[in-house]
């Protein structure tokens, strides 16, 4: 494959996607040294920094890793990237790929790395034809060689692990919506969850669609229980390890989420040090 090869050989190519190039201007081993690097002091008067964000969002399916990120892409002016978003846009064209995924997916396994990098580095090449610079990758990198491989090919700045109880992940991922027509997202899911082994009580009130949404809700295939419990055993075999890879690097930020939207947003941009970046940025603006 050839988008696989130019992932696994990054010199090999002078004019090649983001993902090829190693920042030589990064050079971090502590998150705090990155978060001094481009939040503490950001420079709002220059609209192009020589380096943009490289994140990586981990956690378990259900988590909310798709909300946060996209709102931080927003916030930060960096593209939101989704392999799940990626496989998913695959599955519903009907190339030939589309069949062999929809039996991994709905089963709730993982698609082959091969698959996901060819996916990546088409949608990374894609973005850099239209000038786009840096990212938050979710749900990427997911198995060991995966993010070794990525480790090979650039520098990722910061790691944000998402964590949420488990019953709850699983009532997320049981009231997950998507508008078939703008494909945003929604949770029907009223979650209340008691208090128990020590474990503070949490509450979440449902995401609601707006009413032109409200009649074009579908499901995804991969959110009955029984495929949710087994993509849940799948991330704590494959892709906790990952936690493991990055912890070791000093780029994980773990972050648990205290509950909805509400509460849990404005406490992320906070252990970000990001919580005064969109005042200024829309002072500047
Ligand atoms: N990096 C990846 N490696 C392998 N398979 C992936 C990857 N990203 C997504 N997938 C496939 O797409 C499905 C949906 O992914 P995603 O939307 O990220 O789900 P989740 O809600 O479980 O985090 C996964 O269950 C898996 O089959």
């Amino acid at each position: 494959m050839a988008a696989l090869t130019r992932l696994l050989k990054p010199s090999s190519s002078a004019s090649t996607s983001l993902l090829f190039r190693r920042s030589l201007s990064t050079t971090t081993a502590a998150v705090s040294e990155i978060q001094s690097q481009h939040h503490q002091s950001p420079n709002f008067s220059d609209p192009k920094p020589s380096r943009n964000f490289q994140w990586v969002f981990l956690g378990c399916p259900g988590v909310g890793k798709g909300t946060y990120a996209s709102r931080l892409s927003n916030l930060l002016g960096v593209p939101h990237i989704a392999t799940g978003d990626l496989v998913r846009e695959e599955l519903s064209s009907s190339g030939p790929l589309s069949r062999q995924l929809a039996d991994i997916v709905n089963q709730g396994k993982l698609v082959s790395d091969e698959i996901i990098f060819d996916l990546l580095s088409k949608r990374l090449e894609a973005g850099e034809s239209k000038g786009e610079s840096g990212f938050i990758l979710d749900g990427f990198p997911r198995t060991i060689r995966q993010a070794e491989i990525l480790d090979e090919v650039t520098e990722i700045d910061l790691v944000v692990n998402l964590k949420l109880r488990e019953d709850v992940l699983v009532e997320k991922c049981l009231g997950r919506r998507i508008c078939s027509q703008c494909g945003k997202g929604f949770n029907v899911a009223s979650i209340n969850a008691k208090a128990e082994n020590g474990r503070p009580g949490m509450s979440m009130a449902p995401l609601l669609p707006p009413p032109h949404c409200a009649s074009k809700l579908i499901t995804r295939a991969d959110d009955t229980e029984q495929v949710v419990q087994e993509r849940l055993r799948v991330y704590n075999e494959k892709s906790q390890p990952v936690e493991d890879f990055y912890k070791n690097q000093g780029k994980l930020m773990e972050f648990d989420l205290p509950g909805g939207i509400p509460e849990s947003w404005p406490k992320l941009l906070e252990a970000l040090n990001l919580d005064d970046y969109e005042v200024k940025r829309s002072a500047v603006a």
